[in-house]
């Protein structure tokens, strides 16, 4: 991805809207670590995160998990085909073996859900006892793909390109407490 100046970002944060504060978003990490926590009481699953939108989501998550986990990261993105259709690219799966296993994944957004149920589907080859997955935000519309469904939900967001909490602005801004969109798109 591309250098953008500080000048470019700063106008970007500028001609932006926060649409979930801080504190809201806070509140959203500790319920949703409480539905979470409830899950698995007593259990004794493999943590995943999914990179790199995944990173801050699981950071928040995981010094309130009151299970005791293993945790690992894969990194899976999409990027669109000379079709023009979505297709996920894996960067990195880890060589471990998933066989018997209770699986949480951890991502940012569920979009339109291409990239989590492609992960689902890769891991549930390897025959675990479990796939669950939880993300901070599910964006309401309806183009989700068919057939899969979140376990876990934070909060709703509108039907824009957001940025903060592990979502990126071109590459930047995954940083920000808060979510983030672009004023006017
Ligand atoms: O539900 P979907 O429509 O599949 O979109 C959601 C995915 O898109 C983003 O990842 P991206 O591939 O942009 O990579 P990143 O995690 O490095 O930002 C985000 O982190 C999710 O993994
Ligand atoms: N940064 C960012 N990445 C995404 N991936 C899928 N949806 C989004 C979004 O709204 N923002």
């Amino acid at each position: 991805m591309n250098q953008l100046s500080n000048q470019q970002i700063e106008e970007a944060l500028r001609n932006s809207e926060c649409l979930i504060s801080s504190f809201e978003v806070s509140s959203a990490y500790e319920r949703l670590a409480a539905s979470v926590n409830l899950h698995y009481a007593g259990q004794n699953p493999i943590v995943m995160v999914v990179m790199n939108g995944g990173l801050i989501p699981a950071g928040q998550l995981l010094t309130q998990f009151t299970f005791y986990h293993r945790m690992y990261y894969i990194h899976a993105t999409r990027y669109r085909n000379n079709q023009g259709t979505n297709e996920l690219e894996w960067k990195f799966k880890p060589e471990i073996d998933l066989a018997g296993e209770d699986i949480l994944l951890i991502d940012d957004i569920f979009d339109e859900g291409i990239t989590l149920k492609a992960v689902v589907d890769e891991l549930a080859k390897e025959n675990p006892k479990s796939i669950r997955t939880c993300v901070l935000l599910n964006k309401l519309h309806d183009r989700k793909v068919q057939e899969f469904k979140v376990d876990f939900v934070g909060l709703d967001v509108a039907d824009r390109y957001v940025y903060g909490c592990g979502m990126d602005y071109h590459g930047y801004l995954r940083h920000m407490p808060g979510i983030y969109a672009l004023k006017n798109v």
